[in-house]
């Protein structure tokens, strides 16, 4: 995995990372696949939108239908049918998220599955021995997320497990790997200078980039601001850098201003089906009465297949009926939205104007119609 940088404009740069299947703009949004697919879309919708790497999830494909089948019938891309660069994230998160009965021991982590309660126990090796079975273009290590709030002495504890895991995850890669990436992720909470401790362990062990974690946990947005501010353009500069479960334009803003590359959130997708969605005058709910006769396009500086074809009064209408097709073209419109706001900031950086961009689109992302 090659990474050059292309532009900067302060912290904030432009760069393409090189995976065997194809490279990747960055600052760059990963639409989230969980089970192997962005709901509602195809493939070649997400494609056409835009997008050059999509996330899938170890956890969710390792209980269903299982890693070693996806492996036996030629790997994640085949299966699903998406032959661009695929990011896995290693199940940590899921583990602590969605799992009932998690107990983490310096092995490894217990916990009952979401679907059928079956017992089960994932050590750093499992987690990237699932990544490389798949065949996912990039790696995460096995972390553990940090809840928020953490008193700062667990948030130490952690942070050891964490690294050891780290380097375990490194050593199982590298008897084992192919051409994938690996990933390390750094922990801390909301303590900048456990932040930084984590930092200089995960980057010693030296990974192809490096991911913040433990953030959009739920801390006040004023702390994870901080954090960013204070850490991410301290990580190595010549690796990209990924900025785990983030998110809301706003953040985006900020993490690209202080130097981070990488972005994935359930946002777009999530939003779109219950109806929120952003537009350029600001996020509006298309439920709302206001809509039922509205004959005008969703967004009318959007060129996107939905703003191009169907009304307000229209996309109101599929929520109302809860329609398979609402679900579809408010995804299609909300993707759209993220993959454009991406394109747009990508040119304000290579034409050294970040910071009127940002200007610009505060007061936007702040406006909420309805
Ligand atoms: C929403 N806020 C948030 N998300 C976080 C994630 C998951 C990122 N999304 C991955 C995904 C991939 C496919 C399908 C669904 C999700 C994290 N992952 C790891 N490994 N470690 C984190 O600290 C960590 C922290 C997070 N905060
Ligand atoms: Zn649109």
């Amino acid at each position: 995995m090659q990474f050059k940088i292309l532009k900067k404009d302060g912290f904030a740069r432009n760069a393409i990372i090189e995976t065997k299947r194809g490279i990747i703009n960055t600052p760059v949004f990963m639409p989230v696949g969980t089970n192997g697919t962005v709901k509602a879309m195809t493939p070649e919708e997400i494609r056409e939108i835009g997008y050059e790497i999509i996330l899938s999830n170890t956890y969710h494909l390792y209980l269903r239908p299982g890693h070693e089948i996806i492996k036996k019938l030629g790997g994640i891309h085949k299966f699903i049918n998406w032959h661009g660069p695929i990011l896995t994230d290693s199940g940590g998160f899921q583990i602590y998220s969605l799992a009932s009965l998690r107990k983490i021991t310096p092995q490894g982590v217990e916990f009952r599955s979401h679907i059928d309660g079956s017992l089960h126990f994932i050590t750093p090796e499992k987690a990237i021995e699932i990544q490389l079975a798949l065949g996912s273009d990039i790696m995460m290590v096995l972390d553990e997320c940090v809840p928020y709030p953490a008193e700062k002495e667990y948030v130490k504890k952690s942070l050891k497990l964490t690294e050891d895991w780290a380097k375990r995850c490194k050593d199982y890669f590298e008897k084992h790997r192919n051409d994938q990436a690996l990933f390390g992720i750094i922990q801390g909470g909301i303590y900048e200078e456990l932040r930084q401790k984590a930092m200089e362990g995960i980057v010693k062990i030296d990974f192809d980039g490096y991911a913040l974690g433990g953030l959009s946990v739920g801390e006040p947005k004023e702390d994870m601001y901080r954090v960013i501010k204070n850490i991410a353009h301290l990580m190595p500069e010549e690796k990209p850098r990924y900025l785990m479960g983030v998110g809301d334009l706003m953040d985006v803003l900020h993490a690209v201003e202080h130097g981070i590359d990488m972005f994935d959130c359930v946002i777009p997708t999530r939003n779109a089906r219950n109806g929120t969605l952003f537009t350029s005058q600001g996020r509006i709910s298309i439920k709302r009465s206001e809509f039922k006769e509205d004959n005008s396009p969703l967004d009318p500086d959007c060129d996107c297949y939905t703003c191009r074809n169907y009304t307000k009064a229209f996309l109101r209408h599929l929520y109302m009926c809860r329609e398979i097709l609402s679900m579809r073209l408010n995804t299609i419109h909300n993707l759209y939205f993220y993959c454009r706001f991406f394109e747009k900031m990508r040119e304000a950086i290579a034409e050294g104007r970040f910071q009127d961009f940002k200007k610009q689109w505060i007061p936007v992302l702040e406006k909420n119609f309805s």
